[in-house]
């Protein structure tokens, strides 16, 4: 069964715990908080602070994906604030020493570790960490903002990962993130994705379970 992660970015940040509870009782199955620093992505969303508020009000599994520079200098914060799952980018990484250690860091902390790609990177960019991830995050937009198109480039990646997991033994989650709905969401599922991120498509909806229940 896919897991349905709705991404906070969208919520009504005046009442997250309201929204919170709603996708609970919705049955997401994770939730996903998207990280902007205004730097790594042109936009700011929310830091660590309010992770932790946040892990008080919910048991669901936090799915923190990272877009900000220099991931290593703030991830044992998001490790003390509830993180379940750190997810950092690529592109943010200068070498492959640093992007091994940090794997590494996260993993002792006995938090689960994923890497995501923009759309123009390649698989082949993280071909040498897949066997020590939990989850491989593929954006389907632009990092930076909700709302966006999904893109089609995403499809062929998550097929492909698929297809190297089966190969080499490996047992990462399969994550997409951006433009997600029904029909995009039913693509990617037939591309062999684990996990569909939401967040337009759920919170700009009155009715967030249903939205999440057609995703599924
Ligand atoms: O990481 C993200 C943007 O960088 C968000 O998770 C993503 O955009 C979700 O929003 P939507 O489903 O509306 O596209
Ligand atoms: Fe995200």
């Amino acid at each position: 069964m896919i897991k349905v992660a709705p991404s906070l970015l969208s919520a009504n940040f005046a009442c997250l715990k309201d929204d919170i509870e709603k996708i609970e009782n919705g049955k997401a199955d994770w939730l996903h908080y998207d990280v902007m620093d205004g730097h790594f992505v042109p936009n700011i969303s929310f830091g660590y602070s309010i992770l932790k508020d946040v892990s008080k009000v919910t048991n669901l599994f936090l799915d923190v994906h990272l877009m900000i520079s220099e991931p290593q200098k703030y991830v044992d914060e998001f490790i003390k604030s509830g993180a379940n799952l750190i997810v950092f980018h690529i592109e943010a990484m200068e070498n492959k020493e640093d992007t091994l250690a940090l794997i590494h860091h996260i993993k002792e902390n006995n938090v689960q570790v994923g890497i995501s790609i923009k759309p123009n990177t390649p698989v082949d960019a993280i071909q040498d960490y897949l066997s020590l991830l939990d989850v491989v995050l593929v954006m389907s937009v632009e990092p930076g903002f909700g709302g966006q198109s999904f893109k089609e480039i995403a499809l062929d990646k998550i097929k492909d990962l698929a297809t190297r997991r089966k190969e080499n033994s490996t047992h990462y989650l399969i994550e997409v993130d951006g433009g997600i709905n029904a029909t995009t969401g039913k693509q990617c599922k037939n591309a062999g994705v684990d996990v569909l991120v939401a967040g337009s498509y759920v919170f700009n909806s009155d009715d967030y379970t249903q939205r999440i229940t057609s995703l599924k």
